[in-house]
């Protein structure tokens, strides 16, 4: 398209789904937004509905384009980003989802994943996927689906349904659905959550999928995260390439330009998500990280990454406004954290969908501890917030301990970080004490869909060279640890405690 001027990004994340205009500078051009329904049908269960995130997807789109005022013709290429792990089943003749999406978060499927454990454990699969059996990833899910959506199995047996992450449902139906042969593909980086590929060859692993209760026919093609997938059939942008896939949180780290093994970032949306780049080595880790794919451009070798992730962060800042009202929007936590010097002793462990790194326990629940009278609504608001950087403090430690050693220092001097928290100062502030380390915020807060765009645009040569992601990266902002080491120790003590205080919580007649 030798008009083209602009890459476009779909950002479909837990709450909201985005789409985002961006110029060869990588900056942000125009941007059109849209929140989904979040369906809590019982405790411990979340999900959303696939054709609503379908809807807004195009609205956005249309959005985005309309505000940059532009059209088809001066897109080069259009690149997905995507909430990893959370499940959809459709049928392919009819492109109706035959269940809600099963979202990441959703603890449904810990009965399936005891028993995949068995006796070996729930790093029964691990060696070869790089994951803990955990509700967290995505071929639980579709097994739960098939078990009990009425004669889903059967259907998917013979060929009539479709298995997919989020990627691969807006993929398809961008590339002509039911309707018109819609392509059914995944990127390296989502097909790594879903514990039914291998790692090293990457390529569905048939004994796990077979073990798991997922036949391999519902599966997408696994294909690389740079390359020319297919062209968009309708709507405002119908004939331009999509061009590029990436997990959320893999596209972040590309978007961030950690490109060389030993480079890490932090996201700090919905739950907080730390990558460590590690090239093209397959690390496994010792202390509660998942190994997974962080990229693969085309036909080159993949990179590797370890990762941290943690379920609730910023969806506990939504937890104080929408369950407890004592805020009104995210922003007012800053506010009301700010009426108190520190939290009065309470420490807020937020533990709802269990505790995923470094940690893995699914027996654990929520806890509030440490109360006393003192304590009142200011003490919560700071103690949510410190409960994101005392989570990041622990997978960092983890993260440390992987790559040098026990007892080792953090082994980074700095954290790159991004997400909706971060323009929280407050939090990013104790982040940086709690630490020990700078944290710095790029230029481009928006690098999710940013690494989305890149991927896409280097596949049809609207960039030339990752080089140019890395030259187009600037700091913006920087926190530097001011509290004593002392004072440091004595509060992250408190919080391990805390989350001792968490376990064991969930029996098996548990509601
Ligand atoms: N000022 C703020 N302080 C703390 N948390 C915030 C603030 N603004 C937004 N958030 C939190 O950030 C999250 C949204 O971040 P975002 O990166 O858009 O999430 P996602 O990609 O997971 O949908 C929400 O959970 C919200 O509670
Ligand atoms: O949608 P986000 O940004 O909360 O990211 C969710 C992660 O991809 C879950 O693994």
């Amino acid at each position: 398209m030798p008009d083209a001027t602009h890459v476009v990004a779909i950002d479909q994340g837990t709450t909201s789904t985005r789409a985002m205009v961006f110029d060869r500078r990588g900056e942000v051009v125009a941007a059109d937004q849209r929140e989904h329904r979040q369906i809590f049908p019982r405790a411990g269960w979340v999900e959303h509905d696939p054709l609503e995130i379908w809807r807004n997807t195009r609205a956005v789109l249309g959005g985005a384009l309309g505000k940059a005022n532009l059209n088809a013709g001066h897109v080069a290429a259009v690149g997905i980003t995507n909430q990893r792990e959370t499940t959809v089943v459709w049928d392919r003749s009819t492109g109706q989802p035959i269940h809600n999406a099963i979202v990441w978060q959703d603890t449904r499927t810990q009965a399936i994943c005891n028993e995949l454990a068995g006796e070996e454990g729930p790093q029964r699969f691990a060696a070869t996927t790089g994951l803990p059996l955990a509700t967290y990833f995505a071929g639980p899910k579709i097994r739960w689906i098939l078990d009990h959506v009425d004669g889903a199995r059967d259907r998917a047996e013979a060929g009539q349904l479709l298995a997919g992450t989020v990627d691969t449902w807006l993929l398809w139906n961008l590339t002509g659905g039911a309707e018109d042969g819609g392509i059914h593909v995944t990127d390296v980086t989502n097909a790594s959550r879903t514990l039914l590929m291998d790692l090293r060859t990457l390529t569905w692993d048939a004994a796990i999928a077979a073990e798991v209760g997922v036949p391999l026919r519902m599966l997408p093609e696994i294909r690389s995260s740079s390359e020319v997938y297919g062209t968009i059939t309708p709507g405002t942008l119908a004939g331009v390439p999509v061009a590029g896939i990436l997990g959320d949180q893999q596209a972040a780290t590309f978007g961030q330009a950690c490109l060389q093994p030993g480079m890490a970032k932090n996201t700090y949306g919905t739950g907080n998500f730390m990558l460590l780049n590690t090239g093209e080595e397959i690390v496994t880790s010792r202390h509660g990280l998942l190994t997974t794919v962080c990229y693969r451009l085309g036909e080159a070798k993949p990179v590797y990454a370890l990762e941290g992730s943690i379920a609730v962060t910023g969806s506990l800042v939504q937890w104080l406004r929408d369950n407890l009202g004592i805020i009104r929007d995210a922003a007012e936590v800053e506010t009301l954290a700010g009426t108190v010097e520190d939290n009065g002793g309470a420490y807020f462990v937020p533990a709802f969908s269990g505790l995923f790194a470094p940690h893995w326990r699914p027996d654990a629940r929520g806890a509030l501890v440490g109360l006393t009278r003192y304590v009142h609504k200011g003490h919560i608001a700071r103690a949510a917030l410190e409960a994101t950087a005392f989570q990041t403090r622990e997978v960092l430690d983890a993260m440390s301990r992987d790559v040098s050693g026990a007892g080792a220092e953090p082994f980074l001097t700095e954290l790159k970080v991004d997400g909706g928290m971060v323009v929280n100062d407050t939090l990013m502030q104790f982040q940086a004490d709690l630490l020990g380390v700078d944290v710095v915020r790029p230029k481009v807060a928006e690098t999710t869909a940013l690494g989305a765009a890149y991927a896409a645009g280097l596949a049809v040569g609207y960039w030339s060279s990752p080089s140019q992601v890395t030259a187009n990266w600037g700091e913006d902002r920087r926190w530097s640890p001011r509290m004593d080491a002392t004072e440091r120790d004595r509060l992250y003590r408190q919080w391990c405690k805390a989350v001792t205080r968490t376990l064991d919580w969930v029996d098996a007649d548990t509601r």
